[in-house]
């Protein structure tokens, strides 16, 4: 796991680090890093360093400095290298010396115009997000082979994620230290591209109790998605319920299913009106019309074409007194946002799966550019897992836990694919894995079957998912 740390958290940090060491210590590792990085782009893209240009895009602040003394050592190694001021006028005087020394050049925002490599070094974790009119404009005339974000890409709010106005969009963003919500979560994430973290010592003072998100990593899914042992029967290792479907959605219950069959679960019943269309596309679950002839399970899935009628009410309501781990998707959330009766005093854990839409259903409001906020808060109002859809999904849970999910593409954005996550996701809480887990895992292994599905440009739709959720599960699963 990945845990990504707040501005105030990072300066906290820092400063008790640099009580111990000289001065300028950790801007001279963060520099070295970034060198590093620039200069294999450099080499990568454009076969060496030497002769190659340069731009050092500064603001008034020490995110400046880093990109002055990066640049100082890579005019050392022969690049040609200028900077330009995009905000303000005061500059870091000790990488301004610097680089003056090395033979790198100062230019005016009118000369700016295309370079190999451009570092953005406009604003850091000191950036307020939206850049003044004068620095969006200056910034509109620089022209990059390459561009490099230092520490997070200039204009984001760092710590909610936001892209207010014009920000920077980087191809790679070398950051200190640790990740910060704007490299995982919101628009910003879109804009840094790939992320280098470059180790400046300050990891022993970040403090895992200020750490306000997590990134699930491969091992962790694998280690999570339970395997059978030799003990276990197709009882122990769970039943998950599926109560899904209606003769306008008929197509829902069968993705579910489909996604379901990827998971760990030893057996899968369903309820509903396409119970022979399920068993025939999947003989190995247990089918029934009705719910109240579904049997036992560990844990139940409600809600993928259900509609909200009278029916799929009665269903829920089913679904809701077993008491055991439930997933509510689609209608089950309109039908919960429209009667809160159905959750009073409930104890059994719940997770629940809006994309924005039924997010305000829920919750009265849309969500807001902060996305771990919002989804938090309707965790905690409701007492349950929010597994909040988007390109970057984020699961809160209301022991106040957050993950940023790192996986997905936008081909997901395709009918029916939630139903395929839902079905997963149920299928993993009848392991008996706890709901905020189980979200990370549901929405790591969705975004990497979305990948694997629209793999080469290929154009995919949610029946693909079935195949590429079992393709997922092996790949975490192989070291
Ligand atoms: N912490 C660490 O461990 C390490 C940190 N390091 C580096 O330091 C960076 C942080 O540096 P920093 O604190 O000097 O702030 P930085 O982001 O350069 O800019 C602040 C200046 O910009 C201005 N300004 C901001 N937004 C604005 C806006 N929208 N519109 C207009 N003005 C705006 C702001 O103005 P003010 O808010 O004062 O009015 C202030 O003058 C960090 O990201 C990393 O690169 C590494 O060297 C080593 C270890
Ligand atoms: N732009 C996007 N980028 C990445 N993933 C996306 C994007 N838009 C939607 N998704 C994902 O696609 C899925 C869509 O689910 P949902 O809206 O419930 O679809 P449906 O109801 O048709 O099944 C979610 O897992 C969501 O995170
Ligand atoms: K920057």
């Amino acid at each position: 796991m990945r845990e990504v740390w707040p501005v105030t958290a990072v300066r906290k940090a820092e400063s008790t680090v640099m009580a111990s060491l000289p001065e300028g210590t950790l801007m001279q590792r963060a520099a070295a890093g970034l060198e590093k990085v620039a200069a294999d782009l450099l080499v990568k893209h454009f076969g060496g360093v030497y002769g190659r240009s340069v731009l050092l895009l500064t603001g008034m602040g020490d995110n400046g400095g880093d990109a002055l003394f990066a640049g100082a050592r890579l005019a050392g190694r022969g690049a040609a290298v200028r900077a330009v001021q995009i905000l303000g006028s005061r500059r870091h005087e000790g990488g301004h010396k610097a680089l003056r020394m090395a033979g790198g050049r100062f230019i005016s925002p009118e000369d700016v115009g295309y370079h190999d490599l451009v570092l953005d070094g406009v604003t850091g974790i000191g950036g307020r997000p939206g850049l003044p009119i004068e620095a969006v404009n200056r910034l509109r005339k620089v022209r990059a082979g390459v561009t490099v974000a230092v520490d997070v890409p200039s204009g984001v709010n760092v710590d909610t994620g936001e892209a207010v106005g014009q920000a920077v969009h980087a191809e790679h963003t070398v950051t200190f230290g640790c990740l910060k919500p704007a490299h995982v979560t919101g628009p910003a994430s879109e804009l840094c591209g790939e992320i280098h973290l470059v180790d400046i010592g300050i990891g022993r003072a970040l403090r895992h109790g200020d750490s306000v998100l997590s990134v699930p990593e491969e091992s962790d899914i694998a280690e999570w998605v339970r395997r059978p042992g030799p003990a276990d029967d197709k009882y122990t290792r769970g039943v998950a319920g599926i109560a899904a479907g209606s003769t306008r959605y008929p197509g829902a219950p069968l993705l579910a299913a489909a996604g379901a069959q990827a998971g760990p679960a030893g057996m899968i019943r369903f309820a509903g009106d396409q119970w022979r269309q399920v068993v025939s596309r999947h003989p190995s679950i247990v089918a029934t019309p009705g719910i109240e002839e579904a049997g036992r399970v560990q844990a139940w899935l409600a809600g993928p074409g259900t509609g909200t009628g009278p029916r799929a009410l009665k269903t829920l309501e089913h679904v809701l007194e077993a008491e055991v781990p439930t997933v509510l998707d689609a209608d089950a959330l309109t039908l919960v946002a429209k009667h809160s009766r159905l959750l009073a005093g409930r104890r059994a854990p719940l997770v629940l799966t809006p994309h924005d839409r039924e997010y305000e259903r829920l919750y009265g409001s849309p969500p807001e550019g902060d996305r771990a906020s919002s989804a938090l808060a309707l965790a905690s109002r409701l007492n349950a897992v929010v597994l909040l859809k988007g390109h970057r999904t984020i699961v809160a849970d209301p022991d106040g836990s957050v993950y940023a999910n790192p996986t997905g593409t936008p081909d997901l954005a395709t009918a029916g694919s939630g139903d395929t996550l839902a079905g997963l996701l149920v299928s993993l809480l009848a392991s008996g894995l706890g709901g905020g887990r189980a979200a990370a895992a549901a929405a790591y292994l969705h975004g990497l079957a979305g990948e694997f599905a629209a793999r080469d440009g290929r154009p995919a739709t949610a029946e693909d998912l079935g195949d590429a959720l079992r393709d997922a599960v092996a790949s975490v699963r192989t070291p």
